[in-house]
């Protein structure tokens, strides 16, 4: 499998990573950040590991992209680990997000206080419904979504996340680009259409759920079947499920 490598920003001073790597760095970090709470100084690349579980060879090999290796028989430095990854991920000052959507799910992403300790501010609230419009969440006004391009500007948003119905997030996501939004993180069940050089993240929960639910039904499938015919680690479940085999 060709594996993704982070693109335009890379430069002299900027790590070539693989996504995969880059998706399991904010893991790290949480994890580190824990240990540092609980006043490690350093860790192990398997006490690391542990914490933020995944296997030692994966984490070694991901910091290894970092140029730090760790120091043997002492292990990594806590805070200096904290600090490189910190940078890499351009988590060394608050970013400011703009949340599209002030409905259920929405107010609960407003008031969720984690994302200032992780390196985000919730810097503006949207919704086209003008009975939201004007409340107050967490020390923020609702706006509406005509203001979209003033605030983006005045608040040097640059992220934002969509949580309207799927019906709207392309239209929504059109507009935050139009205002100059380049990240967009969208938890509608649905595929965006962005221009070049804007990343878009999907989050979705029931997707989640239906993963689970297939390893629930493959548990059940070798439940089901015969011991000498059960074979543990990989899917292979071609015949069961009716489908092609997957490779776990
Ligand atoms: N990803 C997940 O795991 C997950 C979980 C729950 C909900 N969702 C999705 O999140 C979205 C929101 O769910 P909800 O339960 O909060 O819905 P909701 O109906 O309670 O809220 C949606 C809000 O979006 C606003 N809105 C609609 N069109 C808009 C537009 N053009 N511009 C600005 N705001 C607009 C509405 O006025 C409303 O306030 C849905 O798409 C839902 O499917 C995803």
């Amino acid at each position: 499998m060709s594996q993704q490598r982070t693109g335009p920003t890379d430069g002299p001073d900027f790590p070539d990573l693989p996504e995969a790597t880059v998706a399991r760095l904010p893991e790290y970090l949480r994890a580190l950040h824990h240990l540092a709470e609980d006043g490690h100084d350093t860790v192990s690349s398997e006490g690391l590991a542990a914490a933020a579980g995944v296997n030692s060879a994966k984490l070694r090999k991901d910091l290894s992209h970092l140029g730090r290796t760790g120091t043997r028989g002492v292990g990594y430095d806590v805070t200096l680990l904290i600090d490189q990854i910190e940078q890499v991920l351009g988590l060394t000052h608050r970013r400011a997000v703009a949340l599209v959507g002030v409905g259920n799910l929405g107010h609960a992403l407003a008031g969720y206080a984690g994302f200032g300790t992780r390196g985000f501010r919730i810097a503006a609230l949207f919704d086209a419904d003008h009975s939201r419009v004007g409340e107050h969440i967490n020390g923020l006004v609702v706006r509406h979504i005509d203001d979209l391009p003033e605030v983006v500007d005045q608040e040097s948003i640059s992220i934002a996340v969509i949580a309207t119905p799927a019906h709207a997030a392309q239209h929504v996501a059109d507009r935050l680009v139009e205002a100059g939004v380049t990240s967009v993180l969208n938890f509608a069940p649905c595929v965006l259409n962005v221009p070049d050089g804007v990343d878009v993240r999907k989050v979705d929960l029931a997707i989640e759920l239906q993963i689970l639910s297939f390893h629930e039904h493959r548990k059940s499938a070798l439940t089901a079947l015969p011991a000498a015919v059960q074979k543990p680690g990989r899917v292979g479940m071609a015949n069961r499920l009716g489908g092609e085999a997957v490779a776990t």
